[in-house]
């Protein structure tokens, strides 16, 4: 699915309520604050497939391989569903941390390792015409702006994007 947005950088966008902020711009695991938040935390995984990066992301990667792993997942937290999140992952072996990472969430991957680095988040909203608007249909839940937050992290050699946007009824909307 398309999650392409108005990205902005956290420091243009003004109008946030003190709950937005604090889960936008959460700079460590979105998945511990989720866990911290709920009695049962569950990863259901939506896809994992070999894509071709469009130029942007390819930009945004700074990578020259042309494909990489489009790993899409829903965060839930008590079956609830939080967040939808898209990742872009580089094309690896069983050598690489990020490989076949499957029901387990990816920040209690890349989190325990000290040399992870994120840039910067940006920040998105998602209007009513938006096409994740149809998973938020399918998952039953009521249509409404949505907001999201993306950002590149770095983890040695490999480069890779987390898009997540969050689903009616997760806490920041609160
Ligand atoms: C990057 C993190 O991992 C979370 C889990 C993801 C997954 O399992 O695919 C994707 C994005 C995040 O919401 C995090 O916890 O911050």
């Amino acid at each position: 699915m398309s999650i392409s947005a108005n990205w902005q950088s956290t420091s243009s966008v003004s109008d946030l309520s003190s709950a937005e902020q604090e889960w936008l711009f959460e700079p460590n695991s979105l998945t511990a604050k989720l866990k911290s938040k709920s009695q049962i935390f569950s990863v259901k995984v939506l896809s994992e497939q070999l894509f071709t990066l469009s130029p942007e992301q390819q930009n945004l990667l700074s990578c020259a391989t042309q494909t990489a792993i489009n790993r899409e997942v829903i965060l839930l937290c008590d079956n609830v569903p939080m967040v939808y999140a898209q990742s872009w992952l580089p094309k690896s072996d069983a050598s690489n941390p990020l490989h076949n990472i499957g029901e387990r969430p990816l920040g209690d991957v890349i989190f325990q390792d000290p040399a992870l680095k994120r840039t910067e988040i940006e920040i998105a909203s998602f209007n009513f015409s938006h096409s994740i608007q149809q998973l938020v249909t399918l998952l039953n839940l009521p249509n409404r702006e949505l907001l999201g937050r993306r950002s590149v992290f770095s983890l040695h050699e490999y480069q890779f994007l987390v898009c997540e946007v969050f689903l009616p009824g997760a806490y920041l909307y609160s």
